[in-house]
């Protein structure tokens, strides 16, 4: 079972997966996280380049969707592994959401993993914006704005949920509880 997180930065992504690694864990299932960008030599590089001035121009852009291909393909192997539920922080659908053109990304992205569950946690960009340090280029209002209307675009291509990550803690984590329950044999209803 592979199970992607994704929404615009600081939507709570992190926090909710330690979450629900911990409740599926309490329940008897086999827990294994991912995150995107890796911490591979790749990934280290794609926060380099997040951080300069210069990330959403069209031609840094397209070497980072290139970067981000290249980084996910070194894990592909990893989120395949069917004795376990495997619940990534990101995937190539942020490369959809975030880097243009779509079409592009798409034949980037040919062999990558589909998820069997989409978890959009759909946040307030002033929200989102107020979360973040401000440090990667990517985290302003205007870019950001972008990035959450390409994420309500393109998760019907997926079987998906939508989270409403405006609400606190407790109830994001319920309704994520809930929309995972069905997938992995555990009981919806008993969810508070
Ligand atoms: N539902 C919530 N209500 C209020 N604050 C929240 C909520 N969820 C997360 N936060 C806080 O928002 C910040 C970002 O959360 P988190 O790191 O989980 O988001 P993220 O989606 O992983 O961010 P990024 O994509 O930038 O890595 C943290 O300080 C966290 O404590
Ligand atoms: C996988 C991926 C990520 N990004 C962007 C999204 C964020 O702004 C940064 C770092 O991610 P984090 O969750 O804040 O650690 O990278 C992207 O543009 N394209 C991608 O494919």
């Amino acid at each position: 079972m592979y199970i992607v997180f994704e929404g615009i930065d600081g939507a709570g992504k992190s926090t909710q997966i330690q979450l629900l690694k911990e409740w599926l864990e309490d329940n008897g299932l086999e827990v294994e996280t991912m995150v995107e960008p890796t911490d591979s030599e790749v990934g280290k590089l794609i926060r380099k380049i997040l951080q300069r001035p210069d990330a959403t121009t069209d031609s840094v852009q397209k070497t980072l969707g290139l970067l981000f291909a290249a980084d996910r393909m070194l894990i592909m192997d990893k989120l395949s592994d069917d004795k376990k539920v495997i619940i990534s922080d990101r995937s190539f659908i942020s490369s959809l959401a975030y880097q243009e053109p779509a079409d592009w990304i798409s034949v980037l992205n040919k062999y990558a993993k589909k998820p069997d569950l989409l978890l959009l946690l759909d946040l307030d960009v002033k929200t989102s914006v107020s979360r973040t340090s401000g440090e990667d280029t990517f985290e302003n209002e205007e870019f950001l704005t972008n990035v959450k209307s390409n994420y309500l675009d393109l998760v019907k291509d997926f079987n998906h949920e939508i989270i409403d990550a405006n609400n606190g803690i407790n109830k994001v984590s319920s309704d994520i509880k809930k929309a995972v329950a069905s997938h992995v044999g555990l009981c919806r209803d008993c969810i508070l």
